[in-house]
This record gives structure tokens, C-alpha cells and sequence, in this order.
């Protein structure tokens, strides 16, 4: 079976987008999603994105990390799904009910609102996730946010002398963490600017995460540190963040189509058979 995908990115953070909202796609399990984002062996991307029917939203996105794992939220490809919609829409995810606004400065995203509180943890207690009282060498006292998915955010001196790709997946796959965790090291700069890099759960070190960005900036504010907008800079660039009175979480940046093309499933070990 030929499937036609489109491969796009927010911010360098890239996306494979399957669209099965009109015709069938075969079952897509872990498996075939970390082939499929295999950069040597497959079109290669950090997210696979799956779009389907809904009877909540306009549609639903299914969102594979790059290790196959099955995640609730992404930021980045909210917007790059927004782009390729074209005009408004709701979007069913495993996190919530999202939207998406296409504005002059790129896509904007109603993200949903923030969630703090306590952590049941498996070392028999629970845990005030606002302040949490552990630390992996010199990276100590993070802030736990979930905005959707689940971040834990270190705020440092200089996100860029931190060896990421040694203490990332320390912290993604502690215990502590029962779902593991997306791993964000963010300086703020001023009171509405902040530098950000994050260690994806099961992605690895991207050039951008907007959920990431997110989580960042409602933890800054929650600690008095920034203001209700604050644009924050990742590898990939920039993106402006606004927590607004409602509670409501609003990103806005930009997103690309960077080609189209098809595959053959049967390359991928898929049967060639569709669900009736
Ligand atoms: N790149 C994304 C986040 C993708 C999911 C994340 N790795 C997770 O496991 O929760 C974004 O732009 O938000």
C-alpha cells in the first residue's frame, strides 16, 4: 500500500504527517512509527503525527515520539498541523482539546490550561511539584508542569553549558517520574524573555519544543520571575508565549511544509491490509 505523507517542522523540530482524516491509513503502532522517524532507515523526523476523524474536534492528531512511544501533546506540530489545515480548527489530542488561529505572525495555539499540584511518586509519598527538592548534579529544584505532557523544568545560568545529552536522559527516565519527562534548561534574561533548551522524552535534544517553551514559560511566571508574555528563545528560534487571564495557555510562532513524497508500507514490515 502507498501512503503519501508531508514532512514538516516548527522551529527545526520536524514532523512526519500522515493524514488518514478522509482515507483509511493501517494500524500504526510503535514499531512503525520509530521506523518510519528512523533518520538512516526511514524519512526520519523527531515526531511522527497522525491525522484522523473526530467527533470532539475538527479532527484528531495522534503523536508518536521518534522511540515510537505514543504522546498526549506537541506544541511545534500543532502548528504545523494548523498550516496545513489552513484556517481555523479544534484538534482532539490525548492531552485535550487544542486550537489553532492562522495570524500574521504565524500560527497561533490555544494550548489549554497549566496543571501544578502533587506528584505521587514511587518512592511511597507524593510531592509538591512546584519546588521539587531533588537535583541531578547541577541541575536542582525544578518546577513541574504539565501542559498536556509532562515537563520538568531546571532553571540555570546558561541553558548551553549544560551537558544535555548526558544529564537529558538521567532525568527523562528517573523513577520519580512515572511517565518519564520532557527535560527543559531555561535562563531568564528579563522579564519577558527567557533562552530554552529541552531534552524530549523520547526524542532526545530537538531544536525546539513548543510544549517545552510552554511549560517554561507558566513555570517562570508561577515563580514571579517573568511576566504573562514572554517570548522564548530555542535553538530553533523564537516563540511568544502568553498566559492569559483565563487561565488559557496561547503560543504563537511560525511552522513550514518542507516536502511531500509517498512510501511503501510494505518497506516498513506493515501488511498490506486497512481496517474495514
Ligand atoms: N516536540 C514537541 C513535544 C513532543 C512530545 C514530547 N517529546 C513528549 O514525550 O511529551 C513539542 O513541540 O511540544
Amino acid at each position: 500500500m502507498r501512503i503519501d505523507f508531508t514532512k514538516m517542522h516548527g522551529l527545526g523540530n520536524d514532523f512526519v504527517v500522515l493524514d488518514g482524516r478522509t482515507g483509511a491509513l493501517p494500524p500504526i503502532d510503535a514499531a512503525f512509527a520509530a521506523a518510519l522517524a528512523d533518520r538512516h532507515t526511514g524519512i526520519g523526523c523527531d515526531q511522527l503525527i497522525v491525522l484522523a476523524p473526530s467527533d470532539l474536534g475538527d479532527f484528531q492528531m495522534l503523536i508518536f515520539n521518534a522511540d515510537g512511544s505514543q504522546v498526549e501533546a506537541c506544541g511545534n506540530a500543532t502548528r504545523a498541523v494548523g498550516l496545513l489545515h489552513g484556517r481555523p480548527a479544534t484538534i482532539e489530542t490525548l492531552g485535550g482539546i487544542v486550537s489553532t488561529t492562522p495570524t500574521d505572525t504565524g500560527i497561533s495555539v490555544e494550548m489549554g490550561k497549566p496543571r501544578f499540584g502533587w506528584q505521587d511518586i514511587p518512592l511511597g509519598y507524593a510531592m509538591d511539584t512546584h519546588a521539587m527538592p531533588v537535583a541531578w548534579e547541577e541541575l536542582v529544584n525544578p518546577i513541574a508542569v504539565n501542559v498536556g505532557n509532562p515537563h520538568a523544568i531546571f532553571f540555570v545560568e546558561d541553558p548551553y553549558r549544560i551537558d544535555m545529552a548526558r544529564l537529558g536522559p538521567l532525568v527523562e527516565n528517573d523513577p520519580i517520574f512515572p511517565e518519564r519527562v520532557n527535560v527543559n534548561v531555561a535562563a531568564v534574561t528579563a522579564r519577558d524573555a527567557i533562552t530554552l533548551r529541552v531534552w524530549e522524552r523520547g526524542a532526545g535534544l530537538t531544536r525546539a519544543c513548543g510544549t517545552g517553551a510552554c511549560a517554561t514559560a507558566i513555570g517562570a511566571m508561577k515563580r514571579g520571575l517573568v511576566d504573562r508574555k514572554v517570548t522564548v528563545t530555542l535553538p530553533g528560534g523564537p516563540l511568544t508565549i502568553e498566559w492569559r487571564g483565563d487561565d488559557v495557555i496561547v503560543m504563537t510562532g511560525p511552522a513550514t511544509e518542507s516536502f511531500r513524497g509517498s512510501f511503501e508500507t510494505a518497506d516498513y514490515g506493515i501488511p498490506d491490509k486497512v481496517p474495514a
